[in-house]
């Protein structure tokens, strides 16, 4: 059986858990379940407003993988802020994605623009590689980006698929916008770097992506996991989204 790529992102989880001042839906609860069922890990983006995953679910998750899931992995989402990197360090999780978000943004909508983010990503990436974290960096759609990436240090790139997501009703769109995706993950791979995929990506339109870049190594879900969840629960929604990517 091919290892998982699916890295549950259990965000939303967290969002509905703070409607109220009560610990469910359990954040760490939903997390063991999806691994249970197959994932390969768990992602989580701790927004500076802490709208939904806490400082506290990251030690959690970090403490729950560490002693029942050692085969697992945590990777965290952060702008590098001083803040973030505390926790990174503090909390060392396997893998960092490093996203160049504002603080009050609604979600991340784009990738690094490496001609002024530089010098900042340069002193994070080298305190993470310190810390024995991998270290991934969010790419727009644009075969241009991981030439960057790679000189800045990082192991990884993430290519935003939000824009691909987002055809989901206009096929010859989405064919470009794949195609943009598809010409990144080929550059990032000729360079040896690592390709991970995010952003509204689902099980329609994982399979297209997945026949042109077989090589991805990780897909971080969390809105269309958990909208996919809603009607056939978190076990059975891992096994169609690694259906989906072919793995099962
Ligand atoms: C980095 C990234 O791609 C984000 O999609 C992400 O983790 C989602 O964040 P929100 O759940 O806050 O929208
Ligand atoms: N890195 C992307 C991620 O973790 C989840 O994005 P989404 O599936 O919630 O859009």
């Amino acid at each position: 059986m091919t290892p998982s790529r699916l890295s549950v992102n259990v965000n939303a989880i967290a969002m509905l858990r703070n409607r109220r001042d009560l610990p469910w839906p359990s954040v760490t609860g939903l997390a063991a379940i999806a691994m249970e069922a197959g994932a390969k890990g768990i992602t989580v983006h701790p927004r500076p407003d802490e709208r939904h995953i806490r400082k506290t679910d990251v030690f959690e998750l970090s403490e729950m993988i560490e002693d029942r899931f050692p085969n697992k992995e945590l990777c965290l989402e952060g702008y590098p802020s001083d803040d973030f990197l505390k926790l990174v360090k503090e909390a060392r999780p396997d893998q960092v994605l490093f996203v160049p978000d504002d603080p009050d943004q609604t979600t991340s909508d784009h990738g690094w623009q490496f001609d002024r983010d530089t010098s900042r990503l340069a002193d994070a990436i080298a305190s993470a590689k310190d810390w024995a974290v991998t270290v991934s960096l969010f790419c727009d759609p644009d075969p241009s980006a991981p030439k960057h990436a790679a000189s800045l240090g990082a192991e990884r790139i993430e290519i935003y698929t939000g824009p691909y997501g987002a055809c989901y009703d206009d096929p010859a769109k989405a064919e470009i916008e794949l195609t943009k995706v598809v010409e990144t993950a080929q550059a990032a791979h000729g360079l040896d770097l690592g390709v991970n995929a995010g952003h509204d990506l689902t099980v329609e339109n994982i399979p297209a992506l997945i026949a042109r870049a077989p090589f991805i190594r990780e897909m971080s879900i969390g809105h269309g996991f958990t909208a996919d969840a809603l009607i056939y629960g978190f076990a059975e929604s891992v096994r169609r989204f690694r259906t989906a990517m072919g793995e099962i």
